[in-house]
């Protein structure tokens, strides 16, 4: 893809929830891809934009599982960088280890997370990295409520990319998207091309939250997927006293590093 600087400004974002959701099924396969492919009707809505909001009236979730609010997530990010494994890694607590299969338009997965005595449902999509795929992933932007936006630390190119994935967001997503960068594979440490302080610079210099991953040891991966829950639910449902929920703070605190000590 091609990397440009600066971040296009976005002509106005629509807020029309007629958003791009699941079918009926629980785990989303090939459906969705192919009715993006068609360019017909997109999936059917199921949530508002602003997450279904019922605390006192529980939604059950195709699963069987009840839940108060449910968003949508997106992981995005160069082909090969992880997002398949780390999906993976947050629903089943497995690592898809062996061949590479690279994702076929786009899949999703939902998770309930217990966020405050708040059932908070995350719907998952997981795109394809690969260029061929990014018309059918452009669709998908405008209704996911917070991108998960990752690179590879052992893949310089899949780094040098994440300018170019900004722009991409800032052109299709919501203004008010929840965005994190994650720097996946931090336990290939021999393998290490891209440096810690340099997703941090990055990070910063976007103003987005950050952290380093790992899909095979599990390294932050439910902290990543946990702090996103948490700034979606306080988000749409703050209480009148309740303090402001700092989504950087709250990973600059609860992070851990790849190295030996936690730190
Ligand atoms: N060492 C290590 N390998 C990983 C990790 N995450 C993914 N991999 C490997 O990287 C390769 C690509 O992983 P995927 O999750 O399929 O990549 P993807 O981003 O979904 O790729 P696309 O579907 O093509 O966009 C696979 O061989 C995985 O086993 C990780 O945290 N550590
Ligand atoms: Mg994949």
């Amino acid at each position: 893809m091609s990397r440009k600087k600066t971040l296009k400004s976005k002509g106005g974002s629509s807020s029309s929830p007629s958003s791009a959701l699941p079918p009926a099924k629980e785990n989303g396969q090939a459906g969705a891809a192919a009715r993006a492919k068609r360019g017909s009707s997109r999936p059917r809505p199921e949530l508002p934009l602003n997450g279904a909001v019922l605390p006192s009236r529980p939604s059950l979730s195709s699963s069987g599982e009840f839940y108060d609010v449910a968003f949508k997530v997106m992981l995005v990010g160069d082909s090969g960088v992880g997002k398949t494994c780390l999906l993976v890694r947050f629903k089943d607590g497995a690592f898809l280890a062996g061949s590479f299969i690279s994702t076929v338009g786009i899949d999703f997965r939902n998770k309930v997370l217990n966020v405050d005595a708040v059932k908070v449902k995350l719907q998952i999509w997981d795109t394809a990295g690969q260029e061929r795929f990014r018309s059918v992933t452009h669709a998908y932007y405008r209704d996911a409520h917070a991108l998960l936006l990752l690179y590879d630390v052992t893949n310089r190119a899949s780094f040098d990319n994440i300018q170019a994935w900004l722009t991409e967001i800032h052109e299709y997503a919501q203004q008010d998207v929840v965005l994190m960068l994650l720097g996946n594979k931090v336990d290939s440490t021999q393998d290490r091309v891209v440096k810690r302080e340099d997703g941090e610079k990055l990070a910063k210099e976007y103003g987005v939250p950050f952290m380093e991953t790992s899909a095979k040891s599990g390294l932050n991966v439910d902290l990543a997927f946990t702090a996103i829950a948490k700034e979606l639910k306080h988000r749409s449902m703050k209480l009148p006293n309740e303090p402001k929920f700092k989504l950087h703070d709250y990973v600059k605190k609860e992070v851990r590093g790849s190295g030996c000590c936690g730190s």
